[in-house]
């Protein structure tokens, strides 16, 4: 069964096309991230789909539910940790769970229950009395989870949720995800990184307001055309700027290593010994690489070398 759906969805600012003509579907159950730089469209794309902003033109489904229309049937659906999520740290971590249970009219009997399985669920049984002012920054990523997931939701909007969490507190939120998943909750959420993005079932590429790519993970990387293969040599950086000024493919550079991009193994490797032979730039290796996320972005958005 879909849970979300767009069709042709589009919103503008002014003259700024914030999300182009948007067509995607989520399964049921499933984890789907949407994957982008800053300003790629990805909180406009949350904000139309959870009913706060009104498409410009286009349609949206959530849950059955039109998104425009049944905007207010959606709110209590879903949950939805924005990047602006509000705890309120003069309240414990309890207490912040108790004002949403509130906020979205949970009822009373059975209500604590079900606040000490999300506190079990969320690690954070040891730490309820805190103070959420005094909570670290992945642990405030688990509160804002704990209480998005107050109402029992069935579909769950997370935009950017680990930004600015350390590692560790990212793989452990996503343990908490994986979780959810078992428990048939479709989980949507964006992300700028893209080790992150790894670990959705489906992704979809979104770059200045238009999706790039959506596909799997795999399905994702096998769009990129050709071999990839790692350079390693003297001055990467020099050397980038002349393979780029050649006819052979997308060149980016990772750190001291160098990826190109090329149709043919063989040619392409004598065509990059030639140009660094050229400048007299010396060699260390040149093998084929599997492409990774980063690669395919980098190919496909020349522009951005980072997200
Ligand atoms: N209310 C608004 N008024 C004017 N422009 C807006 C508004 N909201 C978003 N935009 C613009 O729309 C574009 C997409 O913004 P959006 O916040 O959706 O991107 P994003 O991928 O979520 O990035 P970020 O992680 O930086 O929030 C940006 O150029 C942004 O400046």
């Amino acid at each position: 069964m879909e849970t979300v759906r767009t069709r042709a969805l589009t919103r503008r600012f002014g003259d700024l096309v914030a999300l182009d003509q948007l067509n995607l579907a989520v399964e049921e159950g499933e984890i789907f991230g949407l994957v982008g730089p800053d300003g790629a469209g990805k909180t406009t794309t949350m904000r139309l789909l959870t009913g706060i902003l009104e498409p410009s033109s286009g349609e949206a489904w959530v849950d059955g539910l039109h998104a425009v229309r049944e905007a207010e049937a959606i709110k209590d659906r879903i949950g939805y940790m924005s990047q602006r999520f509000g705890l309120y740290p003069d309240l414990t971590v309890i207490e912040n769970i108790d004002f949403y249970a509130d906020l979205y009219e949970v009822p009373k009997a059975g209500r604590n229950e079900r606040i000490e399985r999300l506190l079990a669920f969320s690690n954070l049984t040891p730490f309820k009395r805190r103070l959420a002012g005094n909570l670290s920054g992945g642990m405030k990523q688990k509160l804002g989870l704990a209480c998005a997931l107050v109402h029992t939701p069935r579909v769950l909007f997370l935009d950017e949720p680990t930004n600015g969490v350390d590692p560790v507190s990212r793989r452990d939120f996503w343990r908490i995800l994986y979780q959810l998943q078992q428990e048939r909750v479709t989980i949507f959420v964006s992300t700028a990184y893209l080790d992150e993005a790894e670990r959705c079932n489906r992704i979809g590429l979104l770059h200045r307001g238009r999706l790039m790519a959506c596909d799997t993970v795999d399905g994702v990387k096998g769009l990129l055309q050709g071999a990839l293969l790692e350079v390693r040599c003297d001055s990467p950086r020099r050397a980038a700027i002349l393979l780029r000024a050649t006819d052979l493919g997308g060149v980016a550079l990772f750190g001291d290593r160098i990826h190109v991009l090329v149709p043919d193994i063989d040619q392409g490797r004598l065509s990059i010994e030639a140009v660094l032979r050229a400048e007299g730039i010396p060699c260390h290796g040149l093998q084929v690489i599997e492409p990774s996320l980063e690669d395919v972005f980098t190919s496909a958005i020349p522009a951005v070398t980072h997200v």
